[in-house]
């Protein structure tokens, strides 16, 4: 649905999107997480069509976002920092919408308007934050778009209302294969929403997995052998992310299968051996610290 082939962007001196390849399936959530800098808003405004790589192609069910009005019209991009017309009602807003997009479902407008619950006369620029950011899924899910590309999309929503534009986002990937790509730093929010998820930092993306298989496939392990000069044996078989000593008991994070790793560790007389999965937060956190992010001492 969505290929991102070989991409860069560069800012004056500044590569922020490198040589980026990334697809994207009909249907899914994928969560882009990163660093701060690390090129997401870039890249998220490349895809969506607003601007334009250096070298490299999008192509949205094959055809290139950045030329090609009738793909910009299947595409809406919620920013994280919002643009309405200045002066323009809800109202007025909508039919902005409705003259863009061609698929927009009036209908669909009216009903969700009980969900938002915000008078349609309403100055938009004079609402809160959050009810700005009610407006823009508001009018971005009456356009029945075929991606959504939501730039950190949860800022300022209430927790009702977070759950609220969950459903309605599901409800869309479930009964019309919507395709989203989300960008957030809330990783709970990813890990609730998505079913991929890549890693970016410097422009690269680093990491790129099924969420299922990430967790599966990386965890925290508390250790105490019998015999500690047999440790760091031990522990040249495993795939480290991070290592901690806590007296006599060392603290890991290792990449692998739970089988994989106890069937290692247990071919040395252990002591104590516990293995615990991560949240998504605490492996971003270890895959940050592995390409070089200063990380100390936090492991809890
Ligand atoms: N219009 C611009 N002109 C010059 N440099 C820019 C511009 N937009 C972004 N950059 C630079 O490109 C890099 C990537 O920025 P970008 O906003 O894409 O990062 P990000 O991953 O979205 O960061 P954050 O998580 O902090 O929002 C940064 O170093 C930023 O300063």
């Amino acid at each position: 649905m969505i290929q991102v082939n070989s991409i860069s962007k560069k800012y004056n001196d500044h590569l922020a999107v490198d040589d980026l390849t990334l697809h994207v399936k009909k249907g899914s959530i994928y969560g882009l997480l990163g660093s701060n800098g690390a090129g997401k808003t870039s890249l998220l405004k490349i895809i969506a069509g607003i601007n334009r790589a250096d070298k490299g192609s999008i192509l949205i069910d094959d055809i290139p976002s950045y030329e090609h009005v009738q793909v910009k019209e299947r595409v809406i991009f919620i920013p994280d920092v919002l643009y309405f017309f200045p002066q323009a009602t809800v109202a007025q807003m909508a039919s902005q919408y409705r003259e863009y997009y061609p698929k927009w479902n009036q209908k669909r407008f009216e009903q969700l308007s009980s969900a938002f619950n915000i008078g349609l006369n309403k100055k938009v620029h004079r609402l809160s934050k959050g009810m700005k950011r009610q407006v823009a899924f508001w009018l971005a899910l009456s356009a029945m778009p075929d991606v959504m590309i939501l730039d950190e999309p949860i800022d300022g929503l209430d927790p009702v209302m977070r759950q609220k534009i969950k459903n309605l986002l599901f409800q869309d990937v479930a009964e019309r294969e919507m395709t989203i790509i989300i960008s957030s730093h809330n990783l709970r929010e990813i890990e609730d929403l998505c079913d991929h998820v890549g890693i970016m930092h410097k422009g690269k993306i680093m990491i790129e997995k099924e969420i299922d298989d990430l967790k599966s496939d990386t965890h925290k392990v508390q250790l105490a052998l019998a015999d500690p000069t047999h440790e760091e044996h031990l522990l040249n078989q495993l795939n480290i992310l991070h290592y901690e000593k806590r007296g006599s008991v060392s603290l890991l994070i290792v990449r692998g299968s739970e089988e994989k790793i106890s069937k290692i560790i247990h071919s040395t007389d252990v002591l104590l051996y516990d293995l615990l999965p991560l949240t998504l937060e605490e492996i971003f956190i270890y895959e940050m610290e592995d390409v070089g992010y200063e990380i100390e001492k936090i492991l809890l």
